[in-house]
């Protein structure tokens, strides 16, 4: 076959050998699953095993070119591997489920694999994935696309960084104080425009969710007072638009951007180190208001001023119209041509008073529908560059063998990576593990083998004592329960001891974290916490239980212990507008990173920082986050 001969050309005969006897796994069916699953096949991986837990919808057949109409509603994984059938010479298994199901793949089933990929759209079953790669040594090949940019990034536990070794943008919020009184970046004015000004006029129960809370981002009494007011102002704003009345649309206009600014600018301790907004001129709302024209503007050119003010008149005009008929609330939708113009302009407008740069209408779609459109030639590059990479990571390739794994290369779209302005992809090489990543540096693993008989019989108080025994922790640890963040015991918290394992609904996949919460006086000197996954023995054990052989160690923390500062960038390096967040603009949350719970006082460095200086060194920059709002697939 040619295909084979052109890989014992590229790997020579012995490692073709090889690969033909490598299983690996693929996780996700989706955009870069399908061709993942592809580009395995064509590389003869000896058995390649495909888990997603989705079924195919219609608008994933532009780009996921295993699937057709026919398809829809079936499987995505069973489906793609029935279409790659007639060129393929794998052994191929699908398998429909969520890879973060421990019941249905526990960390034994991940061990069969020499290699994972991933081919996944969110944080949770990224990080998931990471960990088990983490226990098992396995190597795996993240990757993610988001529109024309994308990223892989071969991780080789113990040696280079993991997914969680950098801070991961996820913001999707924004204070109130920024939306409502001093905004600074386009997407502030949208998030007014559509989640509060929109809100606020056009649907009939909108006791503004975002005033109820106390949570303001802001101290500033006057800021928070005239919030409150503006938003009370608003309901007489809302009867000119139920009462239909056009002639009172001229108010609409000078309230929200003339007097509100004025407003705002009384407020002097705001404009003390920003720039100050100007009121919109009364001129052009004039000029506006009678030019009637309604000429048809181009969505991709950047409209003047007086082109948004006059579309904004229109918008309400027909707004207005469809709620005395409708008598609904309207809901925007960005196909929704009324209330994409709405939003748009009043959010131009608002930026052009606070002088942000405008956007087009089309710009403004895809920022307020949370849309960057994927793209399958991306997907396609980003899964050939994983596979690819796979041979060098499995060690394949004779004439560039790989002496150390800090050899292997990532590889960022120039636009992620500042490396390069005039070229499409970036490949640096990996950096090492950051040392202050609660996932690849600052713990230990280790998995306990444990009878059906053990959980029932063995109680927490007698395992707390076998592990403190084994790994000569001191009197003072803890234990959590990883897989929901429970605590289980620590010193002040012993509520649970009598407890028999199986009443703690503790078995198969269970992943708990011991750790030490004494430290070593005032150097803070701390064994490195363990986390244990359980796996159920699959022959009779001595005494019910098998712990497993971990070499101990230190770590130490340089901060006082009342400093809890570093600690929260390490283990939530998430995102820090969270403290003040009110403002919701998409509700696709991602779930909080699973290593929240090391209790130790952190070092001088945060994760980040060090990051920093191991991505500066490397020179390479964070992956792009398009607006801070939609996550990279
Ligand atoms: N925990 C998980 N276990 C298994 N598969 C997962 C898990 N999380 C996500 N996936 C799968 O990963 C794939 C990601 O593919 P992709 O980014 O193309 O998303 P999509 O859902 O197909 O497309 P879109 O989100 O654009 O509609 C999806 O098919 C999704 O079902
Ligand atoms: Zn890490």
């Amino acid at each position: 076959m040619a295909r084979e001969s052109n890989l014992i050309k590229i790997v020579g005969k012995s490692n073709y050998e090889k690969l033909r006897s490598f299983k690996c796994l693929i996780v996700g069916a989706g955009g870069i699953g399908c061709e993942l699953l592809k580009d395995c096949i064509l590389m003869e991986f000896g058995e390649i095993h495909i888990v997603d837990l989705d079924t195919i919808d219609l608008s994933n057949l532009n780009r996921q070119f295993l699937f057709r109409q026919r398809d829809i509603k079936r499987p995505k994984s069973t489906v793609a591997v029935n279409a790659v059938q007639y060129f393929n010479n794998s052994k191929l298994v699908p398998y429909q489920g969520n890879v973060m199901d421990n019941a249905q793949f526990p960390l034994n089933w991940f061990k069969q694999f020499d290699i994972i990929f991933n081919g996944l759209d969110n944080l949770a079953a990224r990080r998931y994935v990471n960990k088990m790669s983490q226990f098992l040594s396995t190597p795996l090949i993240e990757s993610g696309t988001s529109g024309f940019d994308g990223y892989i990034q071969p991780i080789i536990p113990g040696k280079t960084e993991c997914f969680d070794c950098t801070k991961k943008e996820t913001q999707k919020t924004f204070p109130v104080c920024t939306i409502r009184s001093t905004p600074s970046q386009s997407i502030h004015c949208i998030a007014w425009a559509k989640n509060f000004l929109f809100g606020q006029l056009f649907t009939f129960d909108n006791d503004s969710e975002n005033d109820n809370g106390n949570d303001w981002g802001t101290d500033d009494q006057a800021e928070i007072e005239r919030i409150k007011q503006e938003t009370g102002e608003l309901s007489a704003l809302k009867n000119i638009i139920t009462a239909q009345d056009e002639s009172r649309i001229e108010q609409i206009l000078k309230k929200l951007f003339v007097d509100d600014i004025e407003k705002l600018l009384q407020i002097e301790n705001l404009w003390k180190t920003r720039t100050k907004p100007v009121p919109l001129s009364i001129l052009i709302i004039e000029k506006a208001l009678h030019n009637n024209s309604g000429a048809h503007l181009n969505e991709n050119s950047l409209w003047t001023i007086e082109e948004q003010v006059n579309k904004f008149i229109q918008s309400i005009k027909s707004l207005m119209l469809r709620l005395k008929k409708e008598k609904i609330d309207i809901e925007f939708h960005k196909d929704d041509k009324d209330t994409l113009e709405f939003v748009a302009t009043a959010a131009n407008i608002r930026s052009f008073i606070f002088n942000i740069p405008m956007k087009t209408l089309f710009d403004i779609k895809q920022i307020a529908g949370n849309i960057i459109p994927a793209i399958a030639t991306t997907n396609a590059i980003i899964a050939g560059l994983s596979t690819l990479t796979s041979l060098r990571v499995l060690n394949l390739l004779c004439y560039a063998a790989t002496k150390s794994a800090t050899d292997l290369n990532m590889a960022f779209t120039a636009k992620a990576s500042n490396l390069s302005q005039d070229r499409y992809i970036s490949n640096p090489k990996l950096a090492p593990s950051n040392p202050y990543c609660p996932v690849s540096s600052r713990v230990n693993r280790g998995i306990i083998q444990i009878t059906e008989m053990g959980l029932s019989t063995i109680s927490l108080y007698q395992l707390t004592n076998l592990l403190r025994e084994k790994y000569i922790f001191p009197e003072e640890v803890s234990i959590l329960d990883t897989s929901d963040n429970r605590l289980l015991y620590d010193f002040d918290f012993d509520d649970l001891e009598g407890k028999k394992l199986t009443d703690l609904s503790l078995g198969e996949g269970s992943v708990l974290l011991f750790s030490d919460e004494e430290g070593d006086g005032t150097d803070l000197k701390f064994k490195k916490p363990i986390e244990f996954y359980f796996e159920i023995a699959s022959g009779p054990l001595e005494n019910e239980i098998l712990l497993p052989q971990i070499e101990s160690s230190y770590i130490t923390a340089r901060r006082s212990l009342h400093d809890e500062t570093s600690e929260q960038d390490l283990r939530e390096p998430q995102d820090k507008s969270k403290e003040d967040q009110t403002i919701i603009l998409d509700e696709d949350e991602e779930t909080a990173p699973e290593n929240k719970r090391l209790k130790r006082p952190l070092p001088e460095e945060s994760a980040d920082e060090v990051t920093e200086e191991i991505r500066k060194k490397n020179k390479i920059s964070e992956p792009p986050a398009e607006d801070n709002v939609i996550e990279l697939d």
